[in-house]
């Protein structure tokens, strides 16, 4: 229910901020619209209502919907009705100018570019009706009549609506895009990483191990794998509950990555066990390194509820002439960890030389 009650409110949120955003075009567009549309109803001499009923349209509406959205449980939905009202009243002055020809094309242009922006064609459709209706209800309303040509102040005032509004709607659509090109990359970023631990998931490890063995054989330079796993997990587990067995893991994850460089890539193999690559290291170094992680895990107190220290086992391989392939390597690793469980646990071993 909580959940249910939070990704509400971050839907509305996200609402909220889709009527902030069209807030600002539309001042801009209906502002610059009631310039071009007023010297247009000039021009074929409009009445007082038809006037008055513009100035609201372009100057006062803006802020009545903002007003009206943000109070409301479903901005969008206020939002997008008035999207489809703004076509039908810009189709209405279109009538009102008897159709002249410069003021009207622009009106119908910039109306669609918008409703193409938010809503795409079905949504563009579905005003467009609206926009018919009213340029028919306008042309009644002001004595029908067809006057194509425009007169130069009406040109003139057709100016702003044509250059300020294309780019202020590209200057948003512009930054949508960074925005959504952002967000991707930070889900790309997340997809690799393991929730619990924050170390690279099995996958994003792989990738790396793979790379980091095709760079070591082509500048051929050391590169050691250890494979690390804890000791008795599953006890752990059972004795203190799998919450104290996630801290376990969350502890023994930042062991690795305190006594690692940042050059090295450490990822969680899955369930209790790590893998670390340690670029440019040999064998004999690399276990200086187990070593110092392995004593790390038992100094450290993983959780007060665990009566005794926790423990890791490593085996540690490094890339030699029997890594045809990568698979190998890992196996390598593999089997020296499994040898360090065999001898005892709470020890770092070698993979036996070629
Ligand atoms: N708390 C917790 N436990 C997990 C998670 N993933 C796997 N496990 C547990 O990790 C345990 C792994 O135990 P095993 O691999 O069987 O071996 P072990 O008990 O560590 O014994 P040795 O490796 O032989 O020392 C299992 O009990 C899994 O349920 C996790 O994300 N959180």
């Amino acid at each position: 229910m909580a959940v249910a009650t939070h990704s509400s409110a971050d839907e509305r949120h996200e609402q909220l901020r889709f009527v902030a955003r069209v807030y600002g075009l539309r001042v801009l567009g209906l502002g610059a619209g009631a310039l071009a549309v007023g010297a247009a109803l000039h021009s074929v001499g409009a009445s007082v209502v038809v006037w008055v009923g513009m100035l609201l349209h372009g100057l006062v509406w803006p802020h009545a919907v903002a007003w009206l959205a943000r109070r409301s449980p479903q901005p969008q939905t206020i939002e997008f009705r008035s999207l489809i009202a703004d076509s039908a009243l810009g189709g209405f002055w279109v009538g009102c100018m008897h159709f002249m020809l410069l003021p009207s094309a622009l009106l119908v242009t910039m109306l669609s570019m918008d409703k193409l922006a938010v809503g795409g064609w079905r949504f563009l459709a579905r005003t467009a009706s609206a926009q018919l209706i009213g340029a028919l209800l306008g042309g009644l309303f002001n004595g029908f009549r067809v006057d194509l040509a425009a007169p130069l102040p009406v040109i003139v005032a057709c100016l702003p609506l044509l250059v300020c509004y294309p780019l202020a709607v590209s200057t948003a659509t512009y930054a949508l895009v960074r925005k959504v090109r952002r967000q991707n990359h930070q889900l790309a970023q997340l997809s690799r990483v393991d929730a619990l631990t924050g170390l690279l998931n099995r996958a994003a490890w792989e990738v790396e191990v793979a790379h980091e063995f095709i760079r070591a054989g082509r500048t051929a330079t050391h590169a050691t794998l250890l494979m690390i796993d804890i000791d008795h997990f599953k006890d752990v587990n059972d004795r203190c509950g799998h919450l104290t067995g996630d801290k376990v893991l969350r502890s023994v994850a930042a062991a690795i990555t305190d006594s690692v460089r940042v050059v090295d890539v450490a990822g969680r193999y899955g369930g209790d066990e790590f893998g670390v690559v340690l670029t440019g290291v040999s064998i004999d170094d690399a276990m200086l390194v187990a070593e110092r992680i392995r004593a790390q895990v038992e100094a450290q107190p993983s959780d007060p509820t665990l009566a005794e220290a926790c423990t890791i086992s490593i085996g540690a391989a490094e890339i030699d002439a029997d890594c045809r392939e990568v698979r190998d390597w890992l196996i390598a690793a593999d089997a020296a960890l499994y040898r360090a469980k065999t001898r005892g646990r709470n020890r770092s071993e070698a993979a036996a030389a070629a």
